[in-house]
C-alpha cells in the first residue's frame, strides 16, 4: 500500500488534484475534513495533511510519497527523496525593506532584525553571506513587522509582488526559489516500482502540457521546407496520403510556445489543413 500526502488546503490543494486526476490517479472521495481518500488504484490512498507538514511526514514515513513547495522542504530539513519538480506553485522567498529604507543590500542588514516564517533558510542565507542578523520568527502577515518596528527587513514569500506593493516594501534580493515537488521517503521509494509508476506518470503528463500535437498535409515538393521548419526534432512521421496529388501527412511534436510563429511559417512553405492537437501524456 502506498500513501500519498497531499496538501489538504490553500493554494497547492486543487492543482495537486488536479494533477492527479491527469495522471490517471483521480481522488475518489474527500473535502477538506477528511483525512484519507482512495484512488482508483486499491493500493494507493491520498492523505490530507498542511503543505508545512508534508516533508516531516515523507521522512518518517507517514506517507510514502508527497507533494509540497520546496521552500517547506528546505525550511523542516527532511531527508526525503526528491522525485520530480511538478512545475506549478512557483514563488520566491524575498528579502524586502520599506520602500523609504536606506537598508539597499544584505550586507547593509548587519545587526538588524529581519522577520520571517522561514527562520532556517534566511538565517542560512545570511550566514552564507557572513552577515550577523536577528531571527524574528512570525507565523504571518510577516509584511506588517517593519512597520511597526518589530523588524528593519523581511524574508517573505513573493509570487505577483502585489502583497510587496500594496503594503509599501522593496525586494532587494531573491532568498530561494520554489515550486512544488513531488517527494517520497528514502526507504520505501527504493526500487519500489509503484512509486516509480506514480512518479512517470505525473512527469508524462507535466511533460505533456508544454507540447502540441501538429498534423498536417504537405504536397511532396514542400516537404523539405515543411522539415526545416519544425524545430528541435527526432524527425516527423511522414506519411502517404491516397489523393491524386502527391500529398504527404506529416505529424510531430512541438513546444506549445512556437505554435505561433510555426504555423505561420508552415503554411508560407505550403504546408495545409494544419491540427494543432493537446496531448495528454508524453513518456520519455
Ligand atoms: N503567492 C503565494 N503565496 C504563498 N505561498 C505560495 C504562493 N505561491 C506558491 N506558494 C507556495 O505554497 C506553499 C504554501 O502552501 P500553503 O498551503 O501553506 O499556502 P496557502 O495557500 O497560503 O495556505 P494558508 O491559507 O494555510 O496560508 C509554499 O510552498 C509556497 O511556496
Ligand atoms: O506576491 P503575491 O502574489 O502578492 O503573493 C504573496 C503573498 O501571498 C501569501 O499570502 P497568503 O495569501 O497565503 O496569506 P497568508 O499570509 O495569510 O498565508 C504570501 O504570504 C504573501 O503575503
Ligand atoms: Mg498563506
Amino acid at each position: 500500500m502506498i500513501r500519498i500526502a497531499i496538501p489538504n488546503k490553500g493554494r497547492l490543494h486543487d492543482p495537486t488534484v488536479e494533477l492527479l486526476k491527469e495522471a490517471g490517479l483521480p481522488v475518489l472521495e474527500g473535502g477538506t475534513r477528511k483525512l484519507f481518500a482512495k484512488t482508483n488504484d486499491p493500493e494507493i490512498t491520498i492523505l490530507f495533511a498542511r503543505a508545512s507538514d508534508i516533508p516531516e511526514y515523507v521522512q518518517d514515513g507517514a506517507a510514502d510519497v508527497g507533494v509540497t513547495g520546496l521552500d517547506l522542504i528546505s525550511e523542516t530539513g527532511a531527508q526525503v527523496e526528491m522525485l520530480l519538480d511538478m512545475g506549478f506553485g512557483r514563488a520566491s522567498l524575498v528579502l524586502a525593506v520599506p520602500e523609504e529604507s536606506h537598508l539597499n543590500t544584505p550586507q547593509s542588514l548587519e545587526g538588524k532584525r529581519i522577520a520571517t516564517e522561514f527562520p532556517n533558510i534566511t538565517s542560512r542565507y545570511f550566514k552564507n553571506l557572513g552577515v550577523n542578523v536577528e531571527i524574528v520568527k512570525v507565523s504571518g502577515a510577516c509584511e506588517l513587522t517593519p512597520h511597526v518596528g518589530i523588524a528593519d527587513a523581511i524574508v517573505d514569500i513573493s509570487s505577483s509582488g502585489t502583497t510587496l506593493a500594496t503594503n509599501h516594501l522593496k525586494m532587494i534580493e531573491n532568498v530561494f526559489s520554489s515550486s512544488v515537488y513531488l517527494i517520497a521517503n528514502k526507504k520505501t521509494s527504493a526500487n519500489n516500482s509503484k512509486i516509480e509508476q506514480i512518479s512517470t506518470s505525473i512527469e508524462s503528463v507535466i511533460r505533456a502540457k508544454g507540447k502540441r500535437y501538429l498534423m498536417m498535409n504537405v504536397p511532396e515538393s514542400s516537404l523539405e521546407a515543411v522539415k526545416q521548419v519544425l524545430p528541435g526534432l527526432a524527425g516527423p512521421t511522414v506519411m502517404k496520403v491516397e489523393a491524386s496529388q502527391s500529398i504527404l501527412a506529416v505529424h510531430a511534436v512541438i513546444d506549445a510556445d512556437l505554435i505561433f510563429s510555426t504555423v505561420n511559417k508552415l503554411k508560407s512553405v505550403g504546408a495545409k489543413d494544419v491540427l494543432v492537437i493537446p496531448i495528454e501524456r508524453l513518456m520519455p
